[in-house]
């Protein structure tokens, strides 16, 4: 069976006043999520909120999940069962294709093109208008910092460089709703503090809503909310300060740990 879009069964979730102080609608709500892939079930009845707006890290070990969920919400991952809204629409809605930037761990760009040469024909796929193409590529370029390589074939790029013009891509319909996959793997400090200054400034001066996964612990801080998964299932969603609070450790690391070995409660949601 294809693990490939166009076998996704997800229904939308219920409205559930999941909506944040702007009151939209949770930019992803996600009940009893249940994924198999190669004949094994990879997701466990995830239940989950995205609250509009913010940063939100999915976080957990390699091989957790991480992928494979993000994929059920931009809507390209099949066999995917439970309620799942994003944007207050059926995850996979066509309606949903211009409003979502998806960054995938492998660079989405052409290498035979120039930095400059991609972001112009991605617009005009996206059917933005000859005029207010050039400053749309522009802004892209400047959010990214890679104004001074727009001129430079893709395949000369550093793999850094190539995730920058990737992410780029993501950014040129402004969607409402960005899900970025490991987008700081092989970044260095600087660079990695830069993007996750402009995942802030994304949310907070456009109201986009961030997704956001990554296996290292210490991004942690650097999200206004937390999603820590193990082994397909969602450990806590909640802020690094709340998660600290409710742990009593001193890092989202120890947390971590602490979640993982402590049996949940009775009727907790573990
Ligand atoms: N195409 C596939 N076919 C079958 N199983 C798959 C496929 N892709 C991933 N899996 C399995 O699904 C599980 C979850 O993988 P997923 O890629 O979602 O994890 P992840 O947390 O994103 O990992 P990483 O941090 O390494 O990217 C893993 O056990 C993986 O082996």
């Amino acid at each position: 069976m294809s693990d490939e879009p166009g076998a996704n069964r997800s229904e939308p979730a219920r409205p559930r006043g999941a909506a944040g102080a702007s009151g939209r609608p949770a930019a992803v709500d996600a009940r009893e999520l249940t994924v198999e892939r190669g004949g094994r079930p990879v997701l466990h009845g995830i239940t989950l909120t995205v609250t509009p707006g913010t940063v939100t890290g999915l976080l957990g070990p390699s091989g957790c999940g991480k992928t494979t969920l993000l994929r059920s919400v931009v809507g390209t991952q099949a066999r995917v069962h439970g309620r799942l809204s994003v944007l207050g629409r059926p995850a996979g809605d066509p309606g949903l294709r211009s409003r979502i930037g998806y960054v995938t761990q492998e660079p989405s760009v052409h290498r035979d093109l120039t930095v400059r040469q991609n972001l112009d024909h991605y617009a005009a796929v996206l059917g933005v208008g000859r005029r207010r193409r050039a400053a749309d590529v522009a802004r892209v370029l400047d959010d990214v910092d890679l104004r001074d390589r727009a001129g430079a074939l893709t395949a000369d790029l550093s793999g850094g460089q190539r995730s920058r013009a990737s992410l780029a891509v993501a950014l040129l319909g402004e969607p409402e709703l960005l899900v970025l996959d490991e987008p700081t793997v092989g970044l260095d400090p600087v660079l990695r503090r830069d993007l996750w200054r402009l995942f802030h400034r994304l949310a907070a001066g456009r109201g986009t809503t961030l997704l956001v996964s990554s296996h290292v612990m210490d991004e942690a801080d650097r999200c206004d909310r937390l999603l820590l998964m193990r082994d397909g299932r969602i450990l806590a969603d909640d802020t690094p300060d709340g998660l600290r609070r409710a742990t009593g450790a001193a890092t989202v690391e120890d947390a971590f740990l602490r979640l993982v070995e402590t049996p949940p409660a009775r009727g907790g949601s573990r």
